[in-house]
């Protein structure tokens, strides 16, 4: 993904489904290059915020812009070749090769009647190769296993050479060598990034700035040691936790305790 990075804005996206506000007026920016991570509980509109963002819902109130254009003045080609996505949903790639699925990325650049030229192969190979996923190029996707699906749709987006990346939950099928080695790829690409993530610990690791939703509102965000505090993490998920910097590595180290007796006596 060898593209200049855009700058992501979001500017108080309201979200409601009968009736209900899903996501609140949420105020968020992600500048050019920079990996910025989603967190908060089940059901706190993380997935939900991600979709106005890659123009599959349209916001009620307020805007999602890319470079400073409205995400539905630029119309849905313009906005998926500047945007990759991986997320949970699957479309109809179950009947689909590897190899195919990752051409899917080359579509947005593509005419209806473009046949995929020299240049879409090498892409989709490179694409490929970064993940590990070569071996694989023949066989039907809906064979895979859930990490390899999950590592073959981050080759589909870097093949996509999209400059903002939104992932949902990138990593919830991949062991811990392919979680970090995709994060770490991911952080390497230069592009911008947003992502829902629900390992805080990884988050803290691999994001420069995190926003926390609940409730769908944005109730903190800034570098990771500035939002996950014991305090917020108790507010939010309920949970006691001892936060401290790693003596030897230096990582910030979030270490669960169990959940908080309010949140037992609620049970
Ligand atoms: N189309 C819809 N109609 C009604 N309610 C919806 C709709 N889409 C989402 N919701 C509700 O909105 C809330 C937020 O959902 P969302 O999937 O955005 O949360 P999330 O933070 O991504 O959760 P998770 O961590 O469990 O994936 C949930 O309570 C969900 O049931």
């Amino acid at each position: 993904m060898d593209a200049v990075p855009l700058k992501l804005y979001v500017e108080d996206v309201t979200w409601a489904a009968d009736g209900r506000r899903i996501v609140d007026s949420i105020l968020l920016d992600v500048a050019p290059g920079e990996f910025v991570g989603l967190i908060g509980p089940n059901g706190s509109g993380k997935s939900t915020l991600l979709r106005t963002i890659y123009r599959v819902l349209r916001p009620d109130a307020g805007r999602v812009s890319l470079d400073g254009e409205d995400v539905w003045a630029l119309g849905a080609r313009e906005a998926a070749r500047r945007t990759a996505v991986v997320a949970q949903e699957r479309g109809n790639d179950f009947d689909l090769t590897v190899h195919e699925v990752v051409m899917l990325g080359r579509h947005p650049h593509k005419g209806l009647l473009d046949r995929d030229g020299p240049a879409d192969l090498a892409l989709v190979e490179e694409a490929l190769e970064r993940v590990q996923m070569q071996a694989f190029a023949h066989r039907l996707f809906h064979t895979l296993s859930g990490g390899e699906k999950q590592r073959v749709l981050i080759a589909r987006a870097l093949a996509q050479q999209a400059r903002l990346l939104v992932l949902d939950e990138p990593t919830n099928h991949l062991d811990i060598r392919y979680q970090m080695e995709i994060l770490g790829l991911v952080r390497g690409l230069g592009v911008t990034v947003l992502a829902a993530l629900h390992d805080l610990n990884l988050a803290a690791r691999y994001c420069d700035r995190l926003y926390l939703l609940s409730g769908g509102t944005v109730v903190a965000s800034g570098p990771p040691e500035q939002v996950l505090t014991p305090g917020l993490i108790r507010a939010v998920y309920g949970v006691e936790a001892l936060v401290e910097r790693h003596p030897q590595s230096g990582l910030l180290q979030i270490v669960f305790l169990g959940p908080t007796t309010e949140s037992l006596a609620g049970q």
